[in-house]
């Protein structure tokens, strides 16, 4: 893996490269479909545009007086008609079908681009959050992103083909093309700078949604009313959203002046270049017809391409940029690893003047900690709230990089080893664990994919994590649906969740590492005890005469942590000490104190 933190990842791609890269996202959904709507799409502008010539050919005929060239001038007209409706209906449904097609090649995508990332960096820092806020919330219609760019494509065909036959009549009325140049570059600028502001304000969307949902959804409504804040939240969420919509609409205010401006002018150079041509006295009536269509219609046209081309700059243009941003970020993270994972261990794991600091902030979360894992040792990571117990965790499942310095695997630098390859010898849970809302029998699989089908290696991790206890009072037992919103479906309480998500992280067989953070925090003391004390037991029996796996564990509990083999202190992002229990008691230091003090508690 390379650097995450890398600046040029931070850049947004350019427009063509972006845009190069959506169509080829398209070409491989459809590729028939994509060129039938691209061509009907523009082919649509064609007669639309042609209209002004059948007109004057019509005036010209009627006002000549001959009977068979205004019946063939309006048989013409009729049929440009004809064929406008009938492709601008064919180009609405084809792009519609396509759409359909591609809306789920492009969505699972964007999905598989964001959970294929190796790293977690994507959803833990908020330039990158706010960043992938937008294409979160337009990927579901993302693949209209394709009718729109051939919607610009048909607009910009018509606009070009109503100047050419404007200068068909005289040469110096391309100049009215010219004068469409302005509202053309005023929409432009003002689309950037909505989406500056829009983008400026993208924290405090975020922070509305955030504060919307914890109004709004059942678990936040006890503690909402008992602290009685519910106005307060609904207030903060009233601030956040005109924080969020006050700078776009002085942004839109403020250049709406500009767009204005443009426009009258385009009036202007209409109405002179209309008196132009009606004033030169050779003038056939036809012509004068033609530019009065032809240049009503050119006005027309320029609306339509200014707010195509904007409402496409706005939201489309920019879902690409990010889509191929998001694209180029995946590739930078790519694995360059080249070591194999280690069928066992027996060096076992080190830490090597490790530090850490959170890619967008400059603390260090973790400062030149070394230390050993023996293989088949169960660790212990003890220190206050914030002290980088869950960091140091979260660089051993490589969901990030040390800042300097290395983790070892048999010697092996841990960054050499592939992520995935790796991350399938590992297994455990965590304090913020998912509650996947299925039978728990599957929630509990979910561990495992490849042995999820085996009743026997659920059922075993169930009594493992000690939530048979659970099965036993559930209605269907292990096959009871979880979530109290589906049809039959159980509310379990936060230990119950716990136990499923542990069991979960038992469902791996001979892993080389197990973490445990925190997991059982929802427990009480005396359960987490007697849990730990049987998983340490098991851990120690197979992995001395297997794969020698090691077990980190992350607790606050001191009765818990005892029962490691190595306990290791943090301290201020440093490691103050480690050592068993015993020996850290004799020493009398930090962990001597904080387990007397506990301990004390007890009693
Ligand atoms: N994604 C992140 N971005 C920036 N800083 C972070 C991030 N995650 C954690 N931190 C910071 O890193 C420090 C260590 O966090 P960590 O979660 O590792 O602590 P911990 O010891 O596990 O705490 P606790 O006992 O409360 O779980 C904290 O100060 C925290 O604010």
């Amino acid at each position: 893996m390379t650097a995450t933190s890398d600046r040029s990842t931070d850049q947004l791609p350019s427009a063509v490269r972006s845009l190069a890269s959506s169509l080829r996202l398209g070409y491989r959904a459809d590729p028939w479909l994509i060129v039938v709507a691209f061509a009907t799409s523009v082919a649509a502008a064609v007669p639309d545009a042609l209209f002004a010539l059948g007109l004057a050919a019509f005036t010209d005929s009627v006002i000549g007086g001959d009977g068979t060239a205004v019946l063939m001038s309006a048989l013409a007209l009729s049929l440009l008609a004809a064929c406008g409706w009938l492709l601008n209906t064919a180009a609405e449904r084809v792009n519609r079908r396509f759409a359909d097609r591609a809306g789920i090649v492009v969505e699972s995508h964007v999905a598989r681009l964001q959970s294929e990332v190796v790293t977690i960096e994507h959803h833990e820092r908020p330039d990158f959050v706010d960043r992938l806020s937008l294409l979160r919330d337009h990927a579901p219609a993302l693949s209209e992103l394709y009718q729109q760019l051939f919607a610009v494509a048909g607009a910009v065909l018509r606009l070009g083909l109503t100047v050419a036959l404007l200068m068909s009549v005289h040469p110096a009325l391309g100049l009215l093309g010219v004068c469409a140049v302005p509202t053309v570059l005023v929409s432009t600028w003002r689309a950037g700078i909505e989406k500056s502001a829009e983008e400026a304000g993208a924290q405090h969307d975020r922070l509305a949604r955030h504060l919307f949902v914890v109004g709004s959804t059942p678990a936040a409504g006890k503690e909402l009313r008992v602290a009685g804040v519910r106005q307060r939240i609904r207030a903060d969420r009233r601030a956040a959203w005109e924080r969020r919509y006050r700078p776009m609409a002085r942004a839109r205010w403020a250049t709406a002046i500009w767009q204005s401006a443009s426009y009258a002018f385009f009036g202007i150079a209409f109405c002179v270049a209309v008196g132009f041509v009606a004033q030169r006295g050779d003038s056939p009536a036809g012509q004068v017809m033609l530019v009065l269509a032809a240049g009503s219609r050119l006005s027309q046209y320029v609306g339509q391409s200014v707010s195509q081309t904007h409402f496409f700059r706005t939201i489309w243009l920019d879902c690409a940029r990010r889509l191929a941003w998001l694209e180029g970020y995946a590739r930078t993270v790519e694995e360059r690893a080249d070591a194999p994972v280690p069928e066992r261990l027996r060096a076992g794991i080190s830490f090597e003047n490790v530090s850490f600091t959170y890619p967008g902030t400059d603390r260090p979360v973790l400062k030149d900690v070394s230390f050993t894992i023996p293989a088949g040792a169960v660790v212990a990571v003890v220190g206050e709230n914030g002290a980088g117990k869950s960091t140091l965790v979260k660089l051993l499942c490589q969901l990030y990089r040390p800042t300097s310095g290395r983790i070892t695997v048999e010697g092996t630098d841990l960054s050499r080893i592939p992520a995935p390859g790796w991350r399938r010898r590992l297994s455990g849970a965590f304090q913020d664990f998912v509650k996947f809302e299925y039978p728990l029998r599957t929630s509990v699989g979910l561990g495992d994919l490849a042995r999820a089908e085996l009743p026997r290696a659920v059922d075993e991790a169930v009594t493992r994590a000690g939530a048979d206890e659970v099965t036993a009072v559930l209605p269907r037992g292990i096959d009871t649906q979880l979530g109290a919103t589906w049809p039959e479906g159980v509310e379990l309480s936060q230990g119950q969740w716990q136990r499923v998500a542990l069991a979960r992280g038992f469902m791996r067989r001979s892993p080389l590492l197990t973490v445990l953070d925190e997991p059982t925090s929802a427990m009480d003391a005396e359960t987490e005890h007697a849990l730990f004390e049987r998983y340490a037991e098991a851990a120690r029996a197979s992995s001395s005469s297997t794969v020698g796996g090691v077990t980190i564990l992350v607790s606050h509990r001191f009765s818990t942590v005892q029962m490691a083999d190595v306990i290791v202190v943090l301290d201020g992002a440093r490691l103050v000490e480690h050592g068993s229990h015993e020996e850290l008691v004799a020493r009398g230091g930090q962990y001597a104190e904080l387990y007397g003090i506990q301990a004390a508690g007890y009693r």
